[in-house]
C-alpha cells in the first residue's frame, strides 16, 4: 500500500518547549537511510540504538536513542525513524534541518496522522480523536477522545452504514422487479428496517452531538437581573478583575469569556448583561447577545439579589428554557439580616453567597466541580465519546436523506427511495473518510499540530 515514490517528512514530534527528552521522526520510504547517515550505523527494527546524531559535516548534535519502525508496524504505516535526543529546542531544530539537508522535507501539521490515515491504520474520525487527544482540556475530554481514538464512534457508523447496504440492496432488488407490487418484494420488511435504522442513527446523532460539546469543555453562562453580581462572581470564580463591577445597573454589555479550572475539569465562564424589561440600545443588544450564548449553553448560572430573589427569578424564566442545567445562585447574602447556612445550599438547591465576604464560593467550586464531572458520565458510566461539528452535522443529513427514503418508499418510488438511501450512505462515509472529497481531508489535517 505504501507508495515508494512518496516523499519523508521530518518535524519535531515533542511540544516546543525545553524538555527533558525531545524527539524528532521521520516517516517515509527514506526515513531510515536518513536517520543511517546521522547515526553513522546500521539501524535494526524494534531496537533502541544508543548513538551520536551528527550533522552533515560530521559535527556530533547530541547523543539519544534511536528506533527504527519498519513498515507496516509503525504509527504511519510507513518506515519510520524517531531519532530521541535531549529536549533542547535548539538541537531538535538542528537535526531537523540535518534530515532535511539529507533529503527529508518538513512534515506540514498533521501529516503523520494524515499519513496513517492514507495507509490505512486509523480512519478520518479516529485521527481527529488524535488531535482531540493532544488538544483535551481535561482528563474527562481525554479519556473520550481515547474512546473515538479507540474506534468507539467509528464502529457504530460502520454499523448504520452496513445496515443501509443490506436496505440498498434490498430497494435496488426491488426496482428489478418493479412490475410487482411492493408488499410481495418484501415492503413491510423494508419500511420495518428503514424505522429501525431511523432509530439507531438519532441515537447515535444525540451521542455525537454530546461528544461535541464534550470536545469543548462544559460551557457556563452567568446570568441574572442587573446589578445582581454576576460579574463580581466571574471575578471571584476567575481570581482576577476580569470584568468591570460598578454599581450602577447595566455595567455589563458586550459578553466576557474567562477559561477556569476546577480541579484539573475545565470550564469556560460567559458573563453577561443582566435580563430586564426595555433598556437603552446599547443594552438591549447585550440581553441579545446573552441570549444567544444561552442557546449553545451547557449550564445557566442564575444569579440573582438574596434581597430579592423573586423579581431577577421572573426576568430570566424565558431565557433559560432549554438549557440543560441550572444552578441558582442568591448573592449578597452579606446583607441579609440573618445569615442563611453557608455554603450547603438549601432543600431548593439554592445556594446561597457572597461575591464580596467569600462566603459559600467553596460551595459554588464543589457544585461545579460535580456538574463538569457529570457531563461525560464520571466513573465512565456514560462510555462518551468525542465527536466533532462535521460528524454531527453528517449524521443529521443521513438522518433527513434517510426520511426521504422512507417517504419515497410509501409513495412506492423506489428510484428516488434508492438515491435517498446513497446519499445517506455518502453522509455516514464522510465521517469516517471511506468516502471523502480531498478537499475535506486538507481542511481536517491542516488544524493538527505539527509533528502530529
Ligand atoms: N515514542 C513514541 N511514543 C508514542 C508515540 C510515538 O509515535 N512514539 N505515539 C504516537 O502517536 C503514541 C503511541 N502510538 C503508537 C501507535 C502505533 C505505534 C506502532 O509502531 N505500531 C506498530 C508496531 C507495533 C509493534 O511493533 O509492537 C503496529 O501497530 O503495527 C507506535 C506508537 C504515544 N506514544
Ligand atoms: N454587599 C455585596 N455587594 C456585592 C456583592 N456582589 C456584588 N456586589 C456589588 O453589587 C454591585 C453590582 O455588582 P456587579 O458584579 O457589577 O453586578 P452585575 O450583575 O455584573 O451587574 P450588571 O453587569 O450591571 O448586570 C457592585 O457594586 C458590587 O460591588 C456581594 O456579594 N455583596
Ligand atoms: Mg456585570
Amino acid at each position: 500500500m505504501s507508495d515508494p515514490a512518496r516523499d519523508t517528512i521530518a518535524a519535531i514530534a515533542t511540544g516546543p518547549a525545553a524538555g527533558g527528552v525531545g524527539i524528532v521522526r521521520l516517516s517515509g520510504p527514506r526515513a531510515r537511510l536518513i536517520a543511517q547517515s546521522i547515526c553513522h550505523r546500521e539501524l535494526d527494527a524494534r531496537h533502541a540504538h544508543h548513538v551520536r546524531f551528527r550533522d552533515v559535516d560530521d559535527v556530533v548534535l547530541d547523543d539519544g536513542i534511536a528506533l527504527y519502525f519498519r513498515a507496516p508496524a509503525s504509527y504511519t504505516g510507513e518506515d519510520v525513524v524517531e531519532l530521541q535526543a535531549h529536549g533542547s529546542p535548539a538541537v531538535l531544530q538542528a537535526l531537523v534541518a540535518t534530515c532535511v539537508a539529507l533529503g527529508a522535507r518538513r512534515a506540514r501539521p498533521g501529516e503523520f496522522s494524515e499519513r496513517a490515515f492514507l495507509e490505512g491504520r486509523l480512519d478520518l474520525a479516529q485521527a481527529e480523536a488524535v488531535a482531540d487527544l493532544i488538544a483535551a482540556a481535561d482528563l474527562m475530554a481525554a479519556r473520550a477522545a481515547r474512546r473515538a481514538l479507540d474506534g468507539d464512534f467509528s464502529r457504530r457508523v460502520d454499523a448504520l452504514g452496513d445496515a443501509l447496504v443490506a436496505l440498498r440492496v434490498h430497494v435496488e432488488a426491488a426496482i428489478d422487479f418493479a412490475d410487482e407490487p411492493i408488499d410481495t418484494l418484501g415492503g413491510e420488511a423494508l419500511r420495518q428496517g428503514m424505522a429501525t435504522l431511523a432509530t439507531n442513527l438519532g441515537e447515535l446523532l444525540q451521542a455525537a452531538e454530546r461528544g461535541r460539546r464534550l470536545r469543548d469543555g462544559l460551557h457556563a453562562v452567568l446570568v441574572g437581573p442587573p446589578n445582581a453580581g454576576k460579574s463580581s462572581l466571574l471575578n471571584v470564580l476567575a481570581g482576577s478583575e476580569r470584568a468591570i463591577v460598578t454599581e450602577i445597573a447595566g455595567t455589563t454589555r458586550d459578553l466576557l469569556q474567562e477559561t477556569i479550572r476546577v480541579d484539573g475539569l475545565e470550564l469556560t465562564l460567559v458573563d453577561t448583561a443582566g435580563l430586564h424589561e426595555g433598556g437603552d440600545a446599547i443594552e438591549r443588544e447585550g440581553m441579545r447577545r446573552a441570549g444567544g450564548e444561552l442557546a449553545r449553553a451547557d449550564l445557566a448560572l442564575v444569579v440573582l439579589d438574596a434581597r430579592d430573589p423573586e423579581g431577577g427569578r421572573r426576568a430570566v424564566a424565558e431565557a433559560i428554557q432549554g438549557v440543560p442545567q441550572v444552578l441558582w445562585i442568591h448573592n449578597k447574602c452579606d446583607l441579609l439580616p440573618v445569615a442563611p447556612a453557608p455554603a450547603a445550599g438549601d432543600a431548593t438547591g439554592v445556594l446561597h453567597v457572597s461575591a464580596r465576604t467569600g462566603v459559600g464560593i467553596d460551595g459554588l467550586h464543589e457544585r461545579l466541580r460535580a456538574l463538569a464531572g457529570a457531563r461525560v458520565g464520571e466513573g465512565d458510566a456514560g462510555g462518551a465519546f468525542t465527536a466533532r461539528a462535521r460528524h454531527v452535522e453528517a449524521l443529521g443529513q443521513a438522518l433527513a436523506e434517510l426520511d426521504d427514503a422512507r417517504r419515497h418508499l410509501a409513495d412506492e418510488a423506489l428510484e428516488l427511495s434508492a438515491e435517498a438511501l446513497r446519499q445517506a450512505h455518502d453522509r455516514l462515509g464522510e465521517i469516517t473518510g471511506r468516502m471523502h472529497p480531498d478537499t475535506l481531508l486538507g481542511h481536517i489535517f491542516s488544524s493538527f499540530c505539527i509533528g502530529k
